[in-house]
């Protein structure tokens, strides 16, 4: 384990709208760590995608997108990350929906993913939460802790819904239900870093589980573990 506890690297993974980002954003604040969404990176090339009419399918022509690419990422007061590509803040496309049901092919793309993972390690390897689908079992394998967060697929379609009726987006529930598990169908067969919980990650079922009492079980075996270290 890295000994200084600003140095420590958190790896959360799990399916779609299990609740990482918030509960890592959460935590990342608690602990003074940054917070990486990877989530948000594979949004990002998936829009440049769409934005220049490519088929996400078409692996050849999605990695032709990545070379004239500048990807910088900046985090605000409360924690959100911002993408810029080629200097241009496009954070507000990310969460669209034709970006949602197009990334998981975006991101089964061999080279997007050497292309982003690259980066991924380089800003997570000290002092940092990073959530993802594969940051525990392949990006950061040596991280000093993995969560692998999940809640009843009726359950993340539920807080789905309802983050997005807060947003002015009604969409039918079902869909809603149906985007999420095509997503996770996807991710969790793709060949390249699969979502998968590591072996050495705590698994935490949320389903009935406030984020302030998922929270105060991660800070719990932290810090358990940390001051078992400091003995
Ligand atoms: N324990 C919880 N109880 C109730 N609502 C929650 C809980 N955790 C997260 N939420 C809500 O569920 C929604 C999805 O959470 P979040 O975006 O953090 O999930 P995610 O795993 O990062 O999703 P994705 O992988 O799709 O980006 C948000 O509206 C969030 O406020
Ligand atoms: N480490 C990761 C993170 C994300 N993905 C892919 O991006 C999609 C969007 O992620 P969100 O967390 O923003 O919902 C996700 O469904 C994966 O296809 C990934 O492959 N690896």
């Amino acid at each position: 384990m890295r000994v200084n506890k600003g140095d420590l690297v958190i790896a959360i993974d799990g399916p779609a709208g299990a609740g990482k980002s918030t509960i890592a954003k959460m935590l990342a604040s608690r602990l003074g760590l940054k917070y990486l969404d990877t989530g948000a990176m594979y949004r990002a090339i998936a829009w440049i995608v769409l934005s220049s009419g490519i088929d996400p399918k078409e692996q050849e022509a999605v990695k032709n997108v990545l070379s004239p690419i500048q990807m910088d990422i900046k985090t605000t007061q409360n924690g959100q990350n911002l993408i810029y590509i080629n200097g241009k803040d496009i954070t507000k496309e990310l969460r669209r929906p034709e970006v949602s049901e197009a990334v998981s092919y975006v991101a089964s793309n061999y080279e997007v993913r050497e292309f982003l993972i690259e980066k991924q390690r380089e800003i997570g390897k000290k002092g940092s939460v990073v959530d993802g689908r594969d940051i525990g079992t392949y990006v950061l394998p040596d991280a000093d802790f993995k969560f692998y967060l999940t809640a009843s697929l009726h359950e993340r379609a539920n807080r789905r819904w309802i983050e997005l009726k807060d947003q002015g987006h009604y969409q039918n529930w079902h869909s809603v239900q149906a985007d999420l598990e095509k997503r996770d169908n996807i991710d969790e067969n793709r060949e390249l870093s699969p979502l998968k919980k590591a072996e050495d990650a705590i698994l935490i079922d949320t389903t009935n589980m406030s984020t302030e009492k998922v929270l105060q079980q991660m800070i719990s075996h932290i810090e358990n573990r940390v001051n078992d270290y400091g003995k």
